[in-house]
């Protein structure tokens, strides 16, 4: 089955828009759990832009779903994962000025220093999973740094898919297939919505989880949460 797990960073971005506490991020995921919420995502980036360090500590006591950081394993993002021990880690690479997350890594060229930080977050129990292209090189590369998952980066099928060619999920579904092959977990994630997630999930086989959060947020704007959170649900639990 398909885990929802919802990325809170914007809800981060709001409150820091106007400098309080309004609206409460730990809050927001106590609620995104009430309302049937199987997990919750945070990127805590360098600048802190949405989700604070402090975010971090102050929701792992709360968090009781599946608590997912994701972030470029720069030291002091490492130093938090080990303080926070969250379910899963997921690694991206983006630099520091990125507007967002925007490529996966190159598990090839990177696969020592990879297999060096997952090694670590490994011997503290901590679920690791890399950010990755739908490139079947870029998956057989993952299977060498040791970790548990990977996410597949899904901007490029949201692109294709708005703009009618759902051929676009091929690639996908051929990197699913490999990973579940060699042994590795499949999450996916990036500019997944209501509108693109359930023939993203009716195609690719082996999903874990979907971490959704950009266009959650926003569509929660019209039809509120906990509306939009159950309609994912039913997306991603209708076979
Ligand atoms: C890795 C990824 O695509 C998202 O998890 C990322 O957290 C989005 O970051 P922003 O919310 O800063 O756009
Ligand atoms: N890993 C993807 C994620 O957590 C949320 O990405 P987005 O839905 O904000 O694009």
């Amino acid at each position: 089955m398909t885990k929802l797990s919802v990325n809170i960073n914007k809800i981060a971005t709001l409150r820091n828009s106007r400098g309080g506490d309004v609206p409460n991020v730990v809050q927001v995921a106590k609620d995104v759990e009430k309302f049937g919420g199987e997990g919750i995502t945070v990127h805590p980036r360098p600048d802190e832009r949405h989700i604070r360090y402090q975010d971090v500590r102050d929701l792992k006591p709360v968090v009781t779903t599946e608590f997912n950081i994701e972030g470029n394993p720069i030291k002091k993002f490492i130093d938090l994962v080990l303080e926070a021990k969250p379910a899963q880690v997921t690694l991206v690479p983006d630099a520091e000025e990125a507007i967002t997350s925007n490529s996966g890594w190159d598990t090839l060229k990177n696969r020592d220093f990879l297999k060096e930080v997952i090694s670590e977050f490994k011997r503290n129990n901590i679920r690791t999973s890399i950010f990755v292209d739908p490139d079947l090189k870029m998956v057989e590369g993952a299977v060498e740094t040791g970790a548990d998952r990977i996410e597949l980066y899904t901007e490029d099928y949201a692109t294709q898919y708005a703009i009618g060619n759902k051929n676009a999920v091929k690639p996908y579904v051929e990197c699913a297939e490999l990973a579940s092959k060699l042994g590795l977990g499949v999450n996916a994630g990036h500019d997944l919505s209501l509108k693109n997630i359930q023939f993203f999930k009716q195609n690719v086989p082996g999903l874990l989880e979907v971490s959704i959060g950009h266009a959650l947020i926003a569509e929660a704007l019209y039809d509120g949460l906990k509306p939009v959170i159950e309609q994912y649900l039913k997306l991603l639990k209708t076979p």
